[in-house]
């Protein structure tokens, strides 16, 4: 059987360390499709996957989850090179401008938060968010939404009578409710945006089982662990990398109290890795599947419940419909009238301030 298996942000990191154990387990036929917005570093990864795997089957796709159009470009390009798409690993992610709060990492090394604190990074990162040319919150573009467009517009592949298929989010035990606001979904007036969008996938990832299971399409979310990737190395960006280097036995003596400090893209792709391998409907739409190394540096993958409902789930399902609608509306071009009406000011988000499209740009 020939499976098709398409990650985002699979040029570095977690996601390319992920296509290596993919090809390295020799699935015969594996089709891997590598969904990348830089084609140049793509190449490179491509490259390095051959060389260790020349006969492998690995596809390049030019992709922007932060872009709508990018989006919708790069969907109709897959249907057009494939008639199924069995795992989907949305895994792109950004984390811009992090803000790294030092008096309340070192007053939390010194009280009986320090676990927690290590092993989720909350309270001590903070970011500066951007907006993209489409008028979305960079963040929440890039992690939730992109990934959102992308699953819609890839359904006739994903929802195949007889075949089950696998959305599998990298999330992150960063991901908090306080962060998230169903008010403010894209996180416009807060400060973390990075929680708020991964908190926002555990939610979507639950909704999506509601909506999708009959359909026979499943979704699960993982978190990698604390990973030293670009993503990590850019919340100290005044750390040369030998620093970093330096501070690896540090980090893994902390991994004697918590196994999170998965530290290597290897070790953090194992929760991603194993649910590869799982029946789909064995899985629990209310876990989050943890990548995690022991003190003696064995991986492990651990199923640990999130703090999510149901209805929240509904709640943001429908949000992200809604702007699904307004994106789609403005992308396929509105009537003349609808645009007149829109010009005479009541716009097209009335009554939806939070979920803010630039509306002009595809008109
Ligand atoms: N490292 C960690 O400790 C943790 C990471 N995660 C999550 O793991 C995932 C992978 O991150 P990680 O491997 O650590 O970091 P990397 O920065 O190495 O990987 C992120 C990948 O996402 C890609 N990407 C970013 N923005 C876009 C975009 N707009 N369109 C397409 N691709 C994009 C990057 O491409 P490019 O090379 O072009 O920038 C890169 O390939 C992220 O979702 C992150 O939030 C979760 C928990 C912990
Ligand atoms: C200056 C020091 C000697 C060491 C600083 C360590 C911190 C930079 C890390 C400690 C816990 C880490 C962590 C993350 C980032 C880096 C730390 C704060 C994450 C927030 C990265 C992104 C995620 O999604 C989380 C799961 C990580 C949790 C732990």
């Amino acid at each position: 059987m020939n499976l098709v298996v398409l990650v985002t942000g699979a040029n570095s990191g977690i996601g390319l360390a992920l296509c290596e154990r993919l090809l390295s387990q020799g699935t015969r036929g594996l089709q891997l499709c590598l969904a990348c917005r830089n084609m140049r570093r793509a190449e490179a990864a491509r490259s390095v996957l051959l060389t260790s795997h020349p006969t492998a089957q690995v596809a390049l796709l030019h992709l922007d989850t932060s872009s709508i159009s990018s989006v919708v470009r790069a969907a109709q390009e897959v249907r057009l090179r494939y008639d199924r798409l069995d795992y989907l690993y949305l895994n792109a992610g950004i984390m811009p401008n992090p803000q790294f709060d030092v008096t309340a990492f070192f007053k939390g090394l010194f009280s009986s938060k320090i676990i927690p604190m290590l092993a989720t990074g909350v309270g001590i990162l903070t970011q500066k968010d951007g907006v993209t040319s489409d008028g979305l919150q960079e963040v929440f573009a890039t992690n939730l939404f992109g990934h959102f467009l992308l699953i819609r517009e890839l359904e006739p592949l994903l929802c195949h009578a007889g075949q089950t298929s696998q959305l599998i989010w990298t999330s992150s035990s960063n991901a908090h409710r306080s962060a998230f606001n169903l008010e403010d979904i894209q996180h416009q007036r807060g400060s973390q945006p990075y929680s708020s969008s991964k908190y926002a996938s555990d939610l979507l990832s639950l909704a999506l089982n509601t909506h999708y299971n009959k359909q026979g399409l499943y979704s699960s979310v993982t978190c990698p662990g604390f990973v030293m990737t670009s993503l990590t190395y850019n919340i100290l960006p005044s750390f040369p990398a030998f620093v970093w280097t330096l501070l690896m036995p540090v980090f893994w003596l902390i991994r004697l109290v918590t196994n999170t400090f998965t530290l290597t893209p290897q070790n953090g792709s194992e929760a991603l890795f194993w649910l590869f391998k799982q029946k789909p409907e064995s899985l629990d739409p209310y876990a989050k599947y943890h990548s995690l190394t022991s003190g003696l540096g064995n991986n492990y993958t651990q199923p640990r419940k999130m703090d999510i409902d149901l209805e929240t789930s509904e709640s943001l399902y429908e949000t992200l419909l809604q702007l699904e609608s307004e994106v789609r509306k403005n992308f396929h071009g509105t009537s003349e009238s609808e645009r007149a009406s829109q010009r005479g000011g009541r716009g097209i988000s009335r009554g939806m301030d939070h979920l803010r499209v630039n509306t002009e740009r595809f008109q």
